[in-house]
């Protein structure tokens, strides 16, 4: 691995010219279970150092095509038919994916961190960890932030309103969406609808940071709904597409042109996006002469944007190393001398089109794209249902990434600071916790002090304390573990999805932050409350009641992200929870005095019923009693039959510690499956 300097991204990147030839793509409707075609027949190219924008209505396919070009397809069943070329080699999916980056439409970013860290962060994560100092990949991020124009607001929080964190502005969020790509320093660049949710302002800045990192040398491509004129000027080549079907594909300044040789003149003042919209949403009949004529003059269109593509490389210096590609496409005068040659074939173009009638475009098909309109189309069906591999090839013209790139203790250290920072950072949620904690250890302190030693008042109130202690230290963790899965979801998907680590390195992570937290909890519970009420006052017995604390709100914690996990929203996760938890609080043997057949295998699978126990020995072992004639009562034989599992305080901590590890061994099953299932 060579070292890189900290200037690459200031270097030209060389980018990628990506091909694609005939290419479908069909999917199994799950709902009628039959086949459905989104995007047929596509002919297209996606060149270095320009920008290609592919438009049209909701549902035309863009995602669609975005998805099959980066390689970002897993549907059940979907199948790939046609032939896509990287420098004029047949694709390979894994090289593919260390050269290139998918920045999806939704920014999902950490709302607690700065922006400086999430790009840091990211950069760790991506780089090598062997070959590149920690000094560099700093650098790196400040090159990064730089880039984007980032600098100013690099040390403000992401943010997120709905829950009153303010922060930085969308327009700077999808930029930094960007960079935690472009730290890879990506040779090509997927982006679907970089500009959809921002005022017209804000994404035209966001356009014009596109176009930067293009005339870099890097390949961009992205979908786009619908912009302004602002937005279009950043455009270099154009995709327009309806129902699934190419209806223009080439330069973008050979769109009014093919329109108006249709029969569809963009009026004059009139925003040439607006109106190809307005024409292709308005009929039927309207796509289908724009689709054939399009098919038909392909070839010249191609032709016409290989020649501007070859002039942007040779104008870059990139035409040395991107040379692979093009030979499909015949060009007027050699790579060197296109620019001339690719304007006048646009003017040629544009005069042939504009004298022909919409019937007559076929004779405007020059023969100079013929080549490219005859390329056989290969037709490689591949199933692309399972995982990412959705077309084949060697890895002829692309670098393939040598083996994981950091190890995963290094990933560990680097998650583990960042839930870290996460949990000190959401003052709310910490400041709610530990409130939440003191308050009620307060409240219950208040309501029990101090325990006397009189039969029938004196047990009672241990044994209410004790189970009233049990039922705050179950809810609290769990309904947290909830809230953190809902904002923690989406981030962890989309980081496994492009394998910067893996569900165990994320599980470790968690944990080490998660257990000191939970005995720090604990531990200012337990000081408030143990000595307020009363309890036996001896270390030994206060260690034992903060082990099983500790643990009992450990299996809880892990309880709550069971249910989390196996939801699909909050709300049912919290439905769901607080039945599983009443049901076990209610045969933890303090409410009932015997427990109904039905539900004993309840209580002797429940965590309640042994930490419970565990407690109430630890403590009656040590106290008596004085019942109403006097007489002094062992602690122990107060104690109803109700909490006795028949297990010594030792062997139901022992219990207990079991169930902790089984519990979190199903935690993480539940989180593979999770994921595998595609429930995130
Ligand atoms: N896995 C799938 N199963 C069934 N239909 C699908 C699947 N994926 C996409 N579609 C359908 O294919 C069509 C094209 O979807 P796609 O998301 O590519 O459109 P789009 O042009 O990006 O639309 P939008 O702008 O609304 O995001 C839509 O009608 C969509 O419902």
């Amino acid at each position: 691995m060579t070292v890189r300097s900290t200037g690459s991204l200031a270097r030209r990147k060389q980018g990628a010219l990506i091909e694609w030839h005939d290419v479908s793509y069909t999917v199994t409707d799950q709902v009628t279970k039959q086949q459905k075609t989104i995007i047929s027949n596509m002919y297209g190219l996606a060149q270095p150092g320009r920008l290609l924008a592919i438009m049209g209505p909701s549902g035309a396919g863009k995602s669609t095509l975005l998805d099959v070009l980066a390689c970002n397809n897993s549907s059940r069943g979907a199948s790939l038919a046609g032939r896509i070329t990287v420098d004029g080699a047949p694709r390979h999916v894994r090289a593919f994916a260390g050269i290139s980056c998918y920045v999806q439409q939704k920014d999902v970013l950490l709302s607690s961190a700065t922006v400086r860290e999430v790009i840091h962060t990211a950069a760790l994560l991506k780089l090598p960890y062997k070959g590149m100092s920690a000094a560099a990949k700093r650098e790196l991020v400040e090159a990064t932030l730089k880039e984007l124009d980032l600098t100013a607001c690099a040390d403000t929080l992401i943010g997120d309103e709905t829950i009153g964190l303010k922060g930085i502005s969308g327009g700077q969020k999808r930029r930094v969406s960007v960079g935690i790509e472009l730290v890879k320093d990506p040779r090509v660049l997927f982006l679907d609808e970089p500009s959809s949710g921002l005022d017209s302002e804000m994404a035209a800045g966001v356009m014009a940071g596109l176009v930067r990192l293009a005339r870099k040398g890097r390949t961009v491509v992205c979908t786009i709904h619908q912009p302004n004129s602002d937005i279009t000027d950043a455009f270099d080549d154009f995709l327009l597409l309806a129902g699934g079907r190419t209806v223009y594909g080439g330069l973008w300044g050979g769109a009014v042109d093919f329109f108006a040789a249709a029969g569809y003149s963009c009026p004059a003042f009139k925003n040439p996006t607006d109106y190809f919209m307005s024409v292709i949403t308005r009929d039927e009949a309207a796509v289908d002469t724009l689709a054939t004529a399009y098919a038909k003059l392909r070839p010249s269109l191609l032709a016409a944007a290989a020649d501007e593509g070859r002039a942007t490389a040779s104008q870059l210096g990139l035409a040395a190393t991107a040379g692979g590609g093009w030979s499909t496409y015949s060009s007027g005068g050699g790579a060197l001398a296109a620019t001339p040659q690719a304007s006048q074939r646009r003017a040629d173009f544009a005069a042939a089109t504009a004298a022909a009638a919409p019937a007559d475009i076929g004779g405007a098909a020059g023969a100079a794209g013929a080549a490219m309109a005859d390329a056989p189309a290969g037709a490689v069906a591949v199933d692309v249902g399972e995982g990412r591999e959705c077309d084949d090839g060697d890895d002829a013209g692309v670098e393939e990434p040598a083996g994981p790139l950091v190890p995963t203790w290094f990933q560990v250290s680097v998650l583990t600071a960042r839930v870290w920072r996460t949990w000190i950072r959401s003052p709310v949620m910490l400041a709610s916790e530990l409130v939440q904690y003191v308050f009620v250890a307060l409240f219950i302190g208040l309501m029990y002090c101090k325990f006397n030693d009189v039969l029938g008042e004196g047990d009672f109130n241990r044994m209410a304390c004790i189970w009233f202690a049990f039922a705050v230290l179950c809810f609290t963790p769990s309904y947290t573990a909830v809230t953190n899965w809902a904002a923690e979801r989406l981030l962890l998907k989309r980081e496994l999805d492009q394998r910067l680590y893996g569900i165990n390195t994320y599980y470790l992570a968690r944990y080490a932050v998660l257990l000191p937290f939970e005995m720090a909890q604990c531990a200012l519970f337990l000081c408030v409350m143990y000595f307020f009420v009363g309890f036996y006052p001896s270390a030994a017995n206060f260690f034992i009641f903060f082990a099983v604390l500790s643990m009992f709100q450990i299996i809880s914690e892990g309880l709550g992200a069971c249910c989390a996990m196996v939801t699909k929203t909050p709300t049912s996760a919290i439905i769901l929870l607080t039945f599983v938890l009443l049901v076990l609080l209610s045969f933890s043997g303090f409410l009932t005095v015997k427990t109904p057949v039905y539900f004993v295998w309840v209580q002797k699978m429940s965590y309640f019923t042994y930490a419970y126990s565990a407690l109430l020995d630890t403590e009656f072992s040590k106290v008596s009693f004085v019942d109403a004639a006097g007489n002094t009562v062992p602690g122990l034989e107060a104690l109803p039959a109700s909490v006795d599992t028949g297990l010594t305080a030792a062997q139901n901590i022992g219990v207990v510690a079991a169930q902790v590890g089984g519990m979190e061994a199903v935690k993480l099953a539940a989180l593979h499956l999770a994921y595998r299932l595609k429930w995130m």
